[in-house]
């Protein structure tokens, strides 16, 4: 089995996501990727604009496009409220699954963001990487962070994505009422639309 986990926000989950993980999941003959909502992104911790609950339901459905997609709860917010650290999501994505092969799906903006994550380097021990441009961060730029050469040939870079969707730019335009029919999958649209959601 070769699984990657795919961490984020997902408030809501679109397009950008989707052509992220298939155009992963088809170059690296990945099973399965496991979208997994952020209970408390550490790096983000004055929290989301909306609910765990809401935001987990969205992915379900989102991950209704490709059978290879899964939703996954191993972000879920902690008893204790402590931050999701992804390198404890991947410990346990580790211990549960002992056979498969471990990929963390991130996009170039994410993965510049890597030495303030909690513990780069065994970030890149648990896991190989999978980074996927995005507009605006330009693959060339991630030389800029320095990791050694067995640390770079733990990361594996796409380049063919070039989706400049974002969620913040969604919420702005669902908030104005336009429902952005292209860039989220209907399920989640009849999600957004009969919850109230970004009103
Ligand atoms: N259009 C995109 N192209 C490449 N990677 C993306 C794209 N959208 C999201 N990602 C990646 O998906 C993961 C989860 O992203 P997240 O849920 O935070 O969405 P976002 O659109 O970046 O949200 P926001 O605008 O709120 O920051 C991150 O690794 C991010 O880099
Ligand atoms: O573990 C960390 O220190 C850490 C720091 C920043 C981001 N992450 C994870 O990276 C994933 C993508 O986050 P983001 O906000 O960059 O889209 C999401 O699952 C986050 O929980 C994890």
């Amino acid at each position: 089995m070769r699984v990657a986990l795919f961490g984020g926000s997902f408030d809501p989950p679109h397009h950008g996501h989707l052509a992220v993980a298939t155009a992963a999941a088809d170059a690296f003959a990945l099973d399965s990727v496991f979208f997994a909502p952020a209970g408390r992104q550490p790096l983000k911790l004055n929290g989301t604009v909306t609910p765990f609950e809401d935001r987990l339901a969205m992915v379900e459905l989102a991950c209704l496009e490709d059978r290879r997609f899964t939703a996954s709860k191993l972000d879920a917010p902690r008893a204790d409220g402590a931050p999701n650290y992804t390198v404890e999501t991947l410990s346990e994505l580790a211990q549960r699954m002992p056979e498969a092969e471990l990929f963390n799906l991130v996009g170039a903006d994410s993965f510049l963001g890597l030495p303030r994550w909690h513990e780069p380097e065994r970030l890149l021990q648990l896991a190989e990487w999978i980074v996927v441009s995005r507009p605006g961060f330009p693959i060339a730029s991630l030389s800029s962070l320095e990791l050694d050469a067995h640390q770079q040939s733990r990361v594996h870079l796409l380049g063919n994505v070039h989706d400049d969707t974002a969620a913040t730019g969604l919420r702005e335009r669902l908030e104005a009422g336009d429902p952005c029919i292209d860039l989220i999958a209907p399920r989640v649209l009849d999600y957004i639309q009969s919850h109230h959601l970004y009103q």
